[in-house]
């Protein structure tokens, strides 16, 4: 079947071909059926909507396939059905408990870059994922797929440092305070993050709100090459880039199983041509990773993924049992970071995982002596000279530098829950706290969020504010109050925990 291509100025989400009814009638293509669409050498797949906007003869492609494949204005193309993809029964046999042969991973991920596979397959498989998991042979050959399926950087500097979080924990602003620390200590550090998963906010999220992430390759090789970092939305970039596509599956069901985190994490790093890596693993309760021997046996893994792809690991288990700082959601979390990185100061929680990461990272790469690098890394954020790399992180990446912390437009839609009694605050409940934050629009809604006004062990009176929720529209926030009264996130007692009567 040979078509006219009609370019639409139309976003669906997902790659989308529309198709007159005639034609649709004729060529036997019902709604949603996989088409593949040639022209020359070029090979893209989509998903089938019949509507008579579209004439006959023509076919509409919607914005999202042109942002990924150069189609013009009344090309002739070829369409033609495209049938269910072999990869769908690897999912099934995963799907089963059985491991997977690194030929049928190697497939899967092909046919996600390659749009082959939609939505309803990825979850099924994210699902399968997290019902049977995947063991090391497997983790390897997914990581190895995911990177090799996309374009790899060659950065001329070394050694090339990295950091990166499994998340979960919310208010996990850290690597933005973190990377221009290590680079400001002279080492290379190109960081790619992914957006939220499960969490509030993605680093991502959070450094959009100060300057652009959406760079290309050339631009992150460039600046790198200048100024020794980055921070950057690893989704924008052809970097392992059925990584992105599967996260978007995970956001929805807030689910990040643990074999594709590991290959999520380490295909990024190793298209980037990091060597020496630091892996934060957030332990706590209402985190991915709730207990100490769970992230221990997780950091092995991490250490033999390492080995198996030539990289140095290293995993730092940080404490993850209630939310990092005060701020939750992006505008929130990055005038926090800001404000850290322009004083040297700020909240306990957040300043020193910054400093014990940076410091980890200053002794792998040699430039702080071993048992100093939190010292050094303290040193570099007091002296301003981490706020000063930020600043050129900022500029070089299109933002304004001098953005101050107060020039960050936050929710102006606010509600704040006050303390019912007297007495401590003994638990804050990470689930509850992601889930009102994305309640009232976080991420996508960059001002929404939370604002804590206490931490676990500070003394409260009644009538004391525990929390403001920010939000962009009073929609959002009235949902959020509703979730926030259900699910009293934090928890205050005081030293009479429970009175038990007779028997
Ligand atoms: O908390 P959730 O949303 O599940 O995890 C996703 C976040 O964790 C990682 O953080 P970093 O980039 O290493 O700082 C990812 O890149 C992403 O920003
Ligand atoms: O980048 C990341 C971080 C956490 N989990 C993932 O799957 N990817």
């Amino acid at each position: 079947m040979r078509a006219k291509v009609r370019i639409l100025k139309v976003k669906t989400g997902g790659f989308t071909v529309f198709i007159n009814p005639r034609d649709a009638q004729e060529w036997k293509i019902h709604p949603n059926d996989l088409i593949k669409i040639e022209s020359g050498k070029r090979s893209v797949y989509g998903s089938a909507a019949i509507s008579d906007f579209i004439g006959e003869g023509e076919v509409g492609l919607s914005e999202d396939i042109l942002d990924a494949y150069q189609f013009s204005e009344s090309e002739t193309v070829t369409l033609s059905p495209a049938g269910t993809p072999d990869s769908v029964r690897y999912i099934k046999k995963k799907m089963r408990g059985e491991k997977l042969r690194k030929v049928e991973i190697e497939t899967i991920v092909k046919d996600i870059v390659d749009r082959k596979l939609r939505n309803t397959e990825i979850s099924a498989f994210v699902t399968a994922l997290e019902i049977n998991g995947l063991d090391m042979d497997e983790i390897a050959a997914l990581t190895i797929a995911m990177a090799e399926t996309g374009d790899m950087l060659d950065i001329d500097r070394k050694p090339i440092m990295d950091v990166h979080s499994i998340g979960g924990v919310p208010g996990n602003k850290t690597n933005v305070i973190v990377v221009p620390i290590v680079a400001a200590a002279g080492l290379t550090i190109p960081k790619t993050s992914s957006r939220a998963i499960t969490s509030a906010a993605g680093t991502a999220d959070v450094v959009e709100v100060l300057t652009n992430v959406t760079l290309s390759l050339d631009e992150i090789k460039r600046i790198v090459e200048k100024i020794g970092a980055c921070l950057v939305w690893g989704g924008a970039l052809n970097l392992a880039p059925a990584d992105d596509l599967t996260i978007h599956v995970e956001r929805r069901l807030s689910l990040d199983p643990r074999g594709l985190m590991l290959a999520s994490i380490m295909s990024k790093k190793y298209a980037i041509g990091s060597q020496y890596i630091l892996i934060d693993i957030p332990t706590g309760k209402g985190v991915k990773v709730e207990t100490m021997e769970e992230a221990r046996s997780l950091a092995k893994d991490f250490i033999e993924l390492g080995k198996r792809l030539g990289q140095y690991v290293e995993v730092a288990i940080t404490y993850g049992g209630q939310p990092i700082g005060h701020t939750i959601g992006p505008a929130l979390e990055a005038k926090e970071a800001l404000e850290t990185l322009m004083t040297g100061k700020g909240p306990g929680s957040l300043v020193e995982k910054a400093v014990g990461l940076a410091g980890i990272l200053l002794e792998m790469g040699g430039v702080a002596p071993k048992g100093m690098g939190r010292k050094v890394a303290r040193e570099i954020l007091e002296s301003g000279k981490a706020y000063q790399k930020m600043r050129e992180i900022i500029e070089e990446q299109g933002g304004n530098p001098d953005i101050k912390p107060e020039d960050i437009p936050i929710g102006d839609k606010t509600y704040t829950i006050h303390a019912q009694s007297s007495g401590y605050v003994t638990a804050i409940d990470n689930k509850a706290i992601t889930a009102i934050a994305r309640e009232a629009g976080a991420p996508e809604d960059k001002g929404a969020g939370i604002m804590l006004h206490v931490k676990v062990g500070e003394k409260v009176k009644e009538g004391d504010p525990l929390f403001t929720i920010h939000a962009e529209s009073e929609g959002k926030l009235d949902k959020a109050i509703v979730l926030a009264r259900r699910l009293e996130p934090i928890k205050i007692e005081g030293m009479v925990l429970q009175v038990v009567g007779n028997l």
